[in-house]
């Protein structure tokens, strides 16, 4: 009886399958003829991404999970787009690290990644069209300010046309599944420093060795028993390391933000943000009178980081990401505000809010 029943689901499923099948392709043919009416121009569309998913998870009756079915329409937007034009995407390398992760994350894996050997090598191929766009990590939950890429976002023609929010998960990895006899754990100095506490409970004679990368530490712990390593899911699966210990990081909501760059920005979604790089002249309450502007014409300000102007002994810029796209009234009012009394400002890009 039972397995009667089993048969009838199954008959089932085949039958949708088939009719999943039929309808992926007519939308990837869909894909294809959009690709050929934008000709040679801009073939990645993130403010459109944006509403598809975001329409996905409203319309989604379940029982799968919003994030779910979002993740599968991400990989089926990302197999459309690559039948108009594969995209190359520059991150931080070597391949297993956490930028892998962000990457594949928001164009999903029909894009081709190019991993570079640091986050300058990231700007320049992407500067150099050697790179379609570029994913560059700007700040952790509990490390803070990625100094380098906020430097260079100063610099940069290249604009912000997306952000990803990725999760960070740590694990202990190793070949061999035991927490006996391991002579060395290797692991970036910050994902060593995340892990501290689980470290000294567990492992807490243990010699802890910093390297250049998560997947770097992997790649030392597979070639060799005595070691294990502290990484993320992907550099576990690329190195084929057993994991010891699941999600060992201290402090439970670790987050890193990542920024999406490209030769433009997004145009409106409906639910996007503005980021903004500026300086305020050297006078006496002069950040505040910057920033007035904005609390004025009710633009809300969700980010406020300074940093160190490379330019000037004790001069500062400031970065700040307010909620809105600068084609509209509210913000582009805001913008000329802040252009009257900032020595400079420069409008790093608009793009949608992270939907993943
Ligand atoms: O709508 C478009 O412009 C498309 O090219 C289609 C599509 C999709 O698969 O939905 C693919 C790539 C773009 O980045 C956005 C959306």
């Amino acid at each position: 009886m039972s397995e009667e029943r089993l048969k009838q689901h199954r008959d089932a499923i085949d039958s949708l399958d088939q009719q999943v099948l039929k309808l992926l392709n007519q939308r990837a043919e869909h894909a294809r003829a959009i690709g050929e009416i934008k000709g040679g121009g801009i073939i990645y569309r993130p403010e459109r991404e944006a509403q598809v998913l975001r329409r996905i998870k409203e319309l989604n009756p379940g029982p799968l999970s919003g994030e779910t079915v979002a993740r599968l329409f991400r990989e089926i937007m990302s197999a459309c787009l690559s039948l108009e034009k594969p995209l190359t995407i520059a991150h931080l390398g070597p391949a297993g690290t956490f930028s892998e992760s962000a990457s594949f994350k928001h164009f999903g894996h029909a894009a081709r990644l190019l991993p570079c050997a640091s986050i300058d090598e990231v700007f320049r191929v992407c500067e150099s069209s050697e790179a379609d766009y570029a994913v560059v990590p700007v700040e952790n939950s509990t490390e803070g300010a990625v100094g380098r890429s906020l430097d260079l976002l100063t610099q940069t023609p290249l604009q912000i046309c997306g952000e990803v929010i990725l999760r960070i998960h740590q694990h202990l990895l190793r070949s061999v599944p035991s927490l006996d006899h391991i002579e060395k754990v290797y692991s970036h100095a910050q994902s060593l420093a995340q892990c501290h506490e689980w470290l000294n409970k567990h492992l807490p004679d243990v010699e802890r060795v910093s390297v250049a990368s998560n997947a770097e530490a992997a790649r030392l712990a597979a070639e060799d028993s005595r070691f294990a390593a502290i990484a993320g899911e992907a550099a576990a699966e690329r190195f084929n390391l057993g994991f010891l210990a699941r999600n060992i990081e201290d402090e439970p909501n670790n987050t890193t933000r990542f920024l999406v760059l490209g030769t433009h920005d997004a145009t409106l979604s409906g639910h996007d943000k503005t980021s903004l790089v500026m300086s305020a002249r050297n006078q006496p309450g002069a950040v505040h009178q910057l920033l007035a502007p904005l609390a004025e014409r009710g633009v809300s300000m969700t980010k406020f980081e300074s940093r160190p102007s490379r330019t000037g002994l004790w001069e500062y810029v400031f970065f700040v990401d307010v909620e809105g796209h600068h084609s509209q009234t509210q913000v582009q009012d805001a913008i000329e505000a802040l252009r009257e009394r900032a020595a400079f400002v420069k409008i790093l890009g608009s793009y949608p809010v992270a939907v993943l």
